[in-house]
């Protein structure tokens, strides 16, 4: 679905990425870990078409990135980004039919204010759908803007999700519904990329996971091929205690100084 070979970010001497090369499959999730500064947003950039790479490619679905239409992107894939800058004042619903957009000519159909009314209603902010977006928490700001990315491919199942970040500023109820939101979305055929900082939420729902550091691949594979003692060290220079847990495919990762 997704195949990234020899892909660099070169700014001035500086390689931010640093030659990735693998490819994701029709409807897999990966989640990309990594120290802060690691390149992983610098990476997400370059596959949104935010960024161009210095050297290198990406395609979707065999087809270069740069070989795609605007429009016909705006379709395949849907990012949610690190930070929001929005000042103007919008109602939520308002915000959230913008990712309809691609969809219609100069009016929303009925089959648009469904799907904006169900994404409201899938990551819990339909009570907020006509609030001023500027009053709203920052939590509840990351919610609106997960919807609006969300109803902008909720009719395209072959569709790509960027995710950096998504559990940011949200409570721990939030954080969950967001990382069952999106392996859910990965089980009905979206391929999903992900960029988090809580290891075991990764290794509980990814199906991947990319350790990066100063831009290069430190191992990926399956959580349980990556997540070891040895990986977590080179990737973060900390050591951790691996706790198995009943019920998770990996153990859980805790500081080393945590006695349990
Ligand atoms: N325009 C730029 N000029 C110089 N350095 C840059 C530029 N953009 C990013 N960097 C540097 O590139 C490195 C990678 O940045 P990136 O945002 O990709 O990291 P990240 O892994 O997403 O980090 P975090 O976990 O903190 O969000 C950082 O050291 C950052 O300071």
């Amino acid at each position: 679905m997704i195949t990234i070979t020899g892909l660099s970010f070169r700014i001035g001497n500086k390689l931010l990425v640093d030659d990735l090369n693998f490819s994701i499959a029709k409807g897999e999730m990966l989640a990309i870990l990594g120290a802060n500064g690691a390149g992983k947003s610098t990476f997400l950039k370059m596959l949104s078409g935010e960024l161009k790479p210095s050297v290198g490619t990406i395609r979707i679905r065999g087809k270069l990135l740069d070989d795609y239409s605007l429009q016909e992107l705006a379709r395949q894939r849907a990012i949610l980004v690190q930070q929001h800058t929005l000042s103007i004042s919008f109602l939520v619903h308002e915000l959230v039919m913008m990712g309809r957009y691609p969809h219609f000519g100069n009016q929303p159909l009925e089959n648009d204010k469904v799907i904006v009314r169900q994404v409201m209603e899938d990551t819990g902010i339909l009570h907020l759908a006509n609030r001023d977006y500027q009053t709203l928490s920052g939590g509840e700001q990351q919610r609106v803007h997960l919807s609006r990315i969300l109803a902008q491919i909720y009719d395209c199942p072959e569709a790509c999700l960027f995710l950096d970040e998504p559990t940011n500023g949200l409570d721990l109820l939030y954080q969950q519904q967001v990382m069952e939101l999106a392996r859910g979305l990965s089980d009905k055929g979206y391929t999903v990329i992900c960029i988090l900082h809580d290891i075991n939420f990764a290794s509980t729902f990814a199906d991947q996971i990319l350790l990066l550091k100063q831009g290069r691949m430190v191992a990926m594979g399956r959580p349980e091929e990556v997540i070891n003692f040895e990986n977590l060290k080179e990737t973060f220079g900390v050591s951790v205690r691996l706790v198995p847990m009943d019920g998770y495919k990996c153990p859980l990762v805790v500081p080393a100084a945590v006695k349990i």
